[in-house]
């Protein structure tokens, strides 16, 4: 796996898939191993677009599950070619819907897969239907536990800082 910045890689093909993945818990492994096999099928490289720090550590001060070392090595291991860690900070949250999408145009994907809810751009102005308008853009199911609660980074903190270890790392997916 090779790792950038923002506005660091170009590519002629790719399929991407956009999160602040922390954790990378079992909803973020089934949306990245989804990506993973259409662009296996395609015979194009994966590119995970991720963000350093995740947004809500940035702006809500949360506890970031994963550091950047691990979770470079989690991605490697879901079979990930090209990670971009974009350096989330003031400047790079107040770009706008359409100066985001040039940036992904600049990696010409076939696909892009995003999960539920996903939104960007300055005020998270942009969703789904945005990134419609200029890619072949698929939204993953969202992905539960057994008891039908969803998955999420926000419930494995909640989790985490109330003791209950192990269950958080049953939503992670790994023993840590
Ligand atoms: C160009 C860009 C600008 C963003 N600006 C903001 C922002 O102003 N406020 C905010 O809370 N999040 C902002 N985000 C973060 C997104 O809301 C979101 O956390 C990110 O796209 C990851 O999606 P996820 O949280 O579903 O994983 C921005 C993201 C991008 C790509
Ligand atoms: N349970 C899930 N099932 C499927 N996709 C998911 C799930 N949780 C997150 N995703 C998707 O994974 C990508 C990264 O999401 P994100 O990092 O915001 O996860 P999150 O767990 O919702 O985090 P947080 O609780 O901090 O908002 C996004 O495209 C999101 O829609």
């Amino acid at each position: 796996m090779r790792a950038f910045q923002n506005n660091q890689l170009d590519l002629d093909r790719s399929v991407v898939t956009i999160g602040a993945f922390d954790g990378i818990h079992r909803g973020h492994q089934a949306l990245i191993q989804k990506a993973k096999s259409r662009a296996d099928e395609y015979g194009v490289p994966l590119v995970v677009y991720t963000f350093d720090p995740p947004p809500r550590a940035f702006f809500q001060n949360q506890l970031v599950l994963t550091q950047l070392p691990e979770k470079k090595r989690y991605l490697e291991e879901l079979g990930v070619s090209y990670a971009i860690f974009a350096s989330f900070d003031r400047d790079y949250a107040a770009r706008t819907v359409d100066e985001y999408i040039d940036e992904l145009k600049r990696l010409n994907p076939r696909e892009i897969w995003v999960g539920p809810d996903f939104q960007f751009g300055k005020g998270k102005s942009g969703s789904i239907l945005d990134l419609q308008d200029h890619f072949h853009t698929f939204q993953h199911p969202i992905v539960t536990c057994p008891e039908g609660e969803i998955i999420s980074s926000t419930r494995i903190r909640h989790l985490l800082l109330h003791k209950e270890v192990e269950k958080a790392h049953f939503l992670l997916g790994r023993v840590q």
